[in-house]
């Protein structure tokens, strides 16, 4: 059976809970999220040791947001880590993207849209003119329009973009919560069920899988809902 379409955000205070949760969780999803946390610990070595030799795809999340010239820099600077994913904010505009995509030809880029963690209230009071959802489809175009693959916005805001952007850019959706589990400082949610219907590609989770008592049980679990969904769409992993 092919692993799930998620990426679990090790978002963990040190190396050994990192790598545990990895292997807990392997067999069961496509992907593992490495993110500012582990990465300004651990440095880039860090990126080795998650992989291991589970070969699982390495999404790596430092959402960058500079000038041009550096975004490319600090690009490059990541190339012989193979990431499969590089987060950048879509905020720094289209030249900054493109300079990303340029930089990282091997790995794809994927432009954070509008935090998750951010409300309606939230968007008004940093000077961006919502609602939200008018603002992720007006960053995710021109980000597409940069060169971006891929693509960051809440499981809400996905079948807008999806019909936006077409079939070819991947769609990754945090702010994941399944059934009953508390938002925590995610603003904008949605069930992992309704993220992959609406039209996400990759469904990021954090705390629901890595915060629960059985961690690799838990991606399980989630892991077949979303088998179920794609089935009952017609579709398959
Ligand atoms: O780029 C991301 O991955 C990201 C973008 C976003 O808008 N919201 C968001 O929560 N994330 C990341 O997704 C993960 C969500 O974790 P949980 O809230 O624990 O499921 C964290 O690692 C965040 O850094």
């Amino acid at each position: 059976m092919r692993p799930a379409p998620i990426a679990v955000a090790l978002d963990a205070p040190d190396l050994e809970t990192a790598a545990h949760w990895a292997s807990l969780v392997t067999p069961h999803v496509s992907t593992v999220k490495v993110g500012l946390e582990l990465y300004l610990r651990y440095g880039p070595e860090v990126i080795a040791s998650i992989r291991g030799a589970s070969g699982v795809q390495v999404f790596l999340d430092l959402k960058l947001h500079d000038i041009p010239n550096t975004v490319a820099g600090a690009a490059k600077a990541v190339a012989r880590l193979r990431p499969a994913i590089l987060t950048v904010h879509a905020g720094g505009g289209p030249a900054m993207i493109s300079a990303a995509v340029e930089a990282l030809p091997a790995t794809q880029i994927a432009a954070v849209t509008v935090l998750t963690s951010l409300s309606e209230a939230d968007l008004g009071r940093i000077g961006i003119a919502g609602p939200s959802e008018d603002a992720v489809r007006r960053l995710a175009v021109m980000a597409v329009g940069a060169g971006a693959q891929a693509l960051v916005c809440s499981p809400r805001e996905v079948a807008t973009v999806r019909a936006e952007v077409g079939p070819d850019i991947t769609l990754i959706t945090p702010g994941v919560r399944p059934v009953g589990a508390a938002s925590q400082d995610q603003a904008r949610v949605a069930t992992p069920e309704q993220a992959l219907a609406d039209g996400a590609d990759l469904l990021v989770i954090g705390r629901p899988i890595t915060g629960s008592a059985d961690p690799g049980a838990t991606a399980a679990g989630i892991a077949a809902a979303l088998r179920r969904t794609l089935a009952d769409s017609g579709r398959a992993l």
